[in-house]
């Protein structure tokens, strides 16, 4: 779930990019990069870390044009290394760079492909890169002469749908013609169209969430549909066009569960109304199977679960609490790269509030239970504290499944809730008792705000892969590539790779 923007303004747009960047950094902690676009020169800086680590006012001012693209990383494919960083650019044809949203899952054949029959050399591991090839391939084909148009783009983008599986929402620029940003023919990530009327004419915006189009002042005119591509070229005028055969919406539902900021409006859904809708769910759950727990207190595990947390407590007419105070300056734990780095942020990032534990019985209510890295540790805390019985529920079901559409939990191993009931998982946690939503509920809380949305990517708590191609082995390579356990692996070539700060995920928890 990385985060993307495309802009195409009547003003230089690096401030805004890296504006929008900030605002997306939920989506992704471990790498950043802006490309703009000035006639028919790209401007790029990217590198690893936090937007405003990676960007001086000497990068910023390097950024000329008033169109451009950007992203932040948080990586499923490949590795993390800087040279994976986005957007990715191809010079040939026109000159493309693309920034992506999603994981590819047939990336494997299609590098080959590129190799064997289309003679296009991939230097990365990651599968955004073969998807920026792809559609450089298809574009070279679609275009006659150097004309391009929108038509020829449409039909490029056709063919990327006939070639490419999985999760992709894309932002990607053609030197000197235009913006182009497409949704999977499922929509499993989210991408929205916004608008600006200035004195100089209109401005376009596309993002991953509409909360990047708030805070830059943009007005939301739509989603991107699934299958569907969208073009501004460099004048400002729209084009749209269905590029899918057969689109069918199934938006990966763990956005609204904890991907997405609650301030955005994904598919026409609030995130933040889903999370009201989860709590009030929760709560009947609670009182119609969990009648004897004699709850003193509701406390929620900042930040993401604090909407649902909140509207329990309403729901059941218990008392509310803080009890857990954030350090503000520690990003999201369950995206930071490697297990041991996760585990040592957790602490610092939480602290309880003894006053509000001693001697109660406390509810702890969080959006989900992954690795189970934040809840083992946050139940430990309470009773630290002092709690009386310490009680654990969860806004999502248990997720038994790996993601294989842009979330980074590859393996079963690694997940908490695979082959363990739910005591087993109780035990594990050290909870007193545990209550998980039920997926029929989380389903239901989403469609109240929208019920025209028939279905949802729920892979990851009931298996069903929605694009169809994910088998046994599937998963079984996935796991042997990028478990856990293996640290994520530097590239075999790291020498020849065009990045001189190569370090694996393990060599970086050594060092910390
Ligand atoms: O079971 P786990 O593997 O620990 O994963 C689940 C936890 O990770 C996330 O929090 P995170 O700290 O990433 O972000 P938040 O501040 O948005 O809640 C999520 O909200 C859960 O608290
Ligand atoms: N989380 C994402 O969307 C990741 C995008 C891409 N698969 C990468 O690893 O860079
Ligand atoms: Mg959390």
């Amino acid at each position: 779930m990385c985060g993307i923007i495309g802009v195409v303004g009547k003003n230089p747009v690096n401030q805004l990019l890296y504006d929008g960047l900030l605002v997306l950094q939920h989506r992704g902690q471990d790498a950043a990069g802006i490309v703009t676009c000035d006639g028919n020169t790209f401007y790029m800086h990217k590198n690893n870390g936090l937007v405003q680590d990676v960007f001086q006012t000497r990068h910023m001012r390097s950024l000329q044009g008033n169109a451009g693209i950007a992203h932040v990383r948080y990586p499923t494919a490949g590795s993390s290394s800087a040279a994976e960083a986005q957007p990715f650019y191809v010079n040939s044809p026109f000159g493309i760079v693309l920034g992506h949203n999603g994981n590819l899952t047939n990336s494997t054949q299609l590098k080959e492909e590129m190799f064997r029959q289309d003679l296009r050399h991939i230097n990365t591991s990651s599968d955004s890169e073969v998807l920026l090839n792809v559609l450089a391939h298809e574009i070279e084909h679609t275009a006659h002469s150097a004309v391009l148009n929108s038509d020829m783009i449409f039909e490029a983008v056709a063919g990327v749908h006939k070639r490419c599986l999985g999760a992709y929402a894309v932002v990607a620029m053609v030197a000197n013609f235009g913006l182009l940003a497409f949704r999977d023919p499922n929509g499993i990530r989210p991408l929205v169209i916004g608008k600006s009327e200035t004195e100089k004419g209109v401005e376009y915006i596309v993002a991953s969430e509409s909360v990047a189009l708030d805070v830059l002042g943009f007005k939301l005119v739509r989603d991107v549909e699934p299958g569907e591509a969208i073009f501004i070229d460099m004048d400002g005028n729209f084009f749209s066009r269905q590029c899918a055969e057969k689109p069918k919406l199934s938006p990966c539902i763990f956005e609204y569960v904890y991907l997405a900021r609650p301030d955005s409006v994904i598919d026409k859904v609030s995130v933040y109304q889903t999370r009201l809708h989860m709590g009030v769910s929760l709560a009947k759950k609670i009182a119609k199977e969990w009648g004897d727990l004699h709850i003193d207190v509701v406390i929620p595990i900042p930040d993401t679960s604090r909407p649902s947390a909140l509207q329990l407590a309403n729901a059941l007419n218990l008392t509310y609490r803080e009890g857990f105070i954030k350090n503000r300056y520690i990003g999201r734990t369950f995206i930071m790269p490697g297990q041991a780095l996760r585990k040592k942020s957790v602490r610092q990032k939480l602290n309880p509030i003894g006053m509000e534990f001693k001697g109660k019985n406390v509810l702890l209510v969080d959006d989900s239970i992954v690795r189970g890295t934040t809840s083992k540790q946050i139940v430990q805390m309470a009773r630290d504290a002092g709690a009386n019985k310490v009680y654990f529920a969860s806004a999502a079901p248990p997720v038994r499944f790996p993601n294989v559409y842009g979330i980074d939990m590859p393996t079963r191993d690694e997940l908490l809730a695979t082959g363990r009931t739910d005591q087993q998982i109780c035990e594990e946690i050290g909870a007193d008792a545990l209550i998980y939503q039920d997926l029929d509920a989380l389903i239901e809380a989403v469609q109240l705000s929208n019920p025209d949305i028939k279905m949802f990517d729920c892979s990851c708590f009931d298996g069903n892969y929605v694009t169809g191609d994910i088998d046994e082995t599937y998963l079984n390579n996935v796991e042997s590539a990028r478990g856990d356990k293996l640290g994520h692996k530097k590239p075999a070539n790291s020498s020849t790779q065009l990045d001189l700060n190569l370090v694996t995920i393990k060599e970086y928890e050594e060092a910390v």
